[in-house]
């Protein structure tokens, strides 16, 4: 499987060294546990009633904002409710195993309708390393709306339950987290919330695995959101955000935000959501088994990476009892900015842009990019290392992939070729956050 490249550096597929890397385990039989499906989920996501009088196989896109009738229709306003968006939330449901599901015009939107539920004093138990933008939500409620916000590391159960208290009225909890890819057990912090304060509601990102593998409502969480906006939709083309609960009362509250505040999902951008779900499984295999054979890569050479399909990752456990795959985004640090400012500023395929989920693959360095918005002192506290490179894997050649790091990790000046292959450089010695480096290689 070697191949010259235009610069000369051999092909890589054939040089890993996967000695000593075991698989993961197989994901478990992926077929939701509630009884609301048939099928196995890959069956499910593709497998949808039909939903018009015509028996369309696409569900029809409703572009109305009004619908004739007057008072006792099912719809009247598009704000309100819209056909196509009904219809993929039903969908949605079935695949979250939720009661209920609402899509909402983007991942922050969903946090938001959440959120809203929160009154002055109440206390969110969350973690230290979140997504910023969701970081910059819970900081606007902090700072204006007399939320208290306690970030305490969700990793440590211990940790959580010392925050934990009557007052608590919601935990929200991402994992694996973005970017750190930190594993947090979302049963135990359900189990130990609910012991706190019967009434806390249990928030869980889930847009770093989708439903197609991992679902927290099955765990014990009380709400599952996550952003449409990554492997849902899976092609960068649309904004979305989701979310699913089993209790009817708290479907009741979001739904009532939802429309008082007009952030329901379009009937166009619905119906690009329900298309990509129907290619979630086939996308989310690739992916992650190039993902996969990645994160061999970089760890053979060297670079300490952060992947729950790795045996290194810490909580290599804890995430394989949740979870039914490793996902596609792994971050990795270098020991110098100026090395992960090159190494990025040199990959051809993988595309510098922020996001993740779509079948295109991307590069990006989240303290100067996605998580930007949590200031630096913030990073600096929480150990978000300013070098971490977040790599997000597509569908797309795996040699090409691999190649195209080769050549960027060379052309960096991170690892050098000789005739017995890459040899990682020292690194340039510098403030990053950590205390990693590259190493050299046997
Ligand atoms: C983990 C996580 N949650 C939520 C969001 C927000 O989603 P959106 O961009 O669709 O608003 C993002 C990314 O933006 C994310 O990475
Ligand atoms: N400018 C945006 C950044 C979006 S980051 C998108 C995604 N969640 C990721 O992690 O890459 C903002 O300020 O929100």
């Amino acid at each position: 499987m070697t191949t010259p490249t235009p610069d000369g550096i051999a092909k890589t597929v054939s040089q890993l060294d996967l000695d000593g890397h075991d698989l993961p385990p197989s994901p478990a039989p992926s077929t939701p546990s509630n009884g609301r499906s048939k099928y196995a989920l890959a069956t499910e996501l593709v497998y949808t009633e039909s939903g018009d009088q015509y028996n369309s196989s696409s569900m029809p896109i409703y572009q109305s904002a009004t619908f004739k009738g007057g008072p006792g229709q099912e719809y009247d306003y598009s704000r309100s409710g819209n056909p196509t968006r009904t219809h993929l939330e039903r969908h949605l449901a079935k695949i979250m195993n939720a009661n209920r599901a609402l899509v909402v015009s983007s991942g922050m939107g969903a946090c938001d309708v959440i959120t809203r539920i929160l009154k002055p004093g109440d206390e969110v138990v969350t973690g230290d390393d979140l997504y910023g933008g969701t970081n910059r939500l819970l900081t606007y409620m902090k700072d204006n709306g007399g939320i208290i916000v306690k970030h305490v590391d969700t990793t440590k159960l211990d940790r959580v339950k010392a925050a934990l208290s009557d007052k608590t009225a919601m935990v929200l909890l991402e994992t694996p987290t973005n970017p750190l890819i930190k594993i947090v057990d979302i049963a135990g912090i359900a189990t130990a919330a609910h012991e706190a304060n019967p009434n806390a509601v249990v928030s869980v990102d889930n847009t770093m695995m989708s439903p197609y593998l991992q679902n927290p409502l099955d765990l014990g969480a009380d709400v599952t959101y996550e952003s449409g906006t990554k492997y849902l939709s899976g092609h960068h083309d649309v904004m979305a955000g989701v979310i699913g609960v089993n209790s009817a009362a708290l479907g009741d509250k979001f739904y009532f935000m939802i429309n008082s505040t007009g952030c329901g999902l379009a009937p166009f951008d619905s119906w690009l959501l329900l298309r990509g779900i129907k290619t979630l499984a086939v996308r989310m295999e690739k992916q992650q088994a190039n993902a996969m054979a990645i994160a061999q890569f970089l760890e053979t050479h060297g670079f300490k990476v952060r992947y729950p399909g790795l045996k290194s990752h810490s909580q290599y456990a804890l995430h394989w009892s949740q979870a039914r795959g490793a996902g596609a985004v792994l971050s990795f640090e270098t020991g110098s900015i100026a090395l992960s400012e090159r190494i990025v500023e040199s990959t051809k395929l993988f595309g510098i842009s922020v996001s993740f989920g779509c079948v295109n693959s991307l590069i990006s360095m989240p303290c100067r990019m996605s998580h930007a918005s949590i200031d630096p002192a913030t990073r600096k506290e929480r150990a978000l290392p300013e070098d971490i490179i977040r790599l997000c894997v597509g569908i797309e050649d795996l040699t090409d992939l691999i190649d195209d790091l080769s050549q960027a990790l060379v052309r960096a000046g991170a690892v050098t070729l000789t005739s017995e292959g890459f040899v990682a450089k020292e690194t340039e010695s510098e403030e990053t956050g950590t205390t990693t480096q590259v190493v050299d290689e046997p």
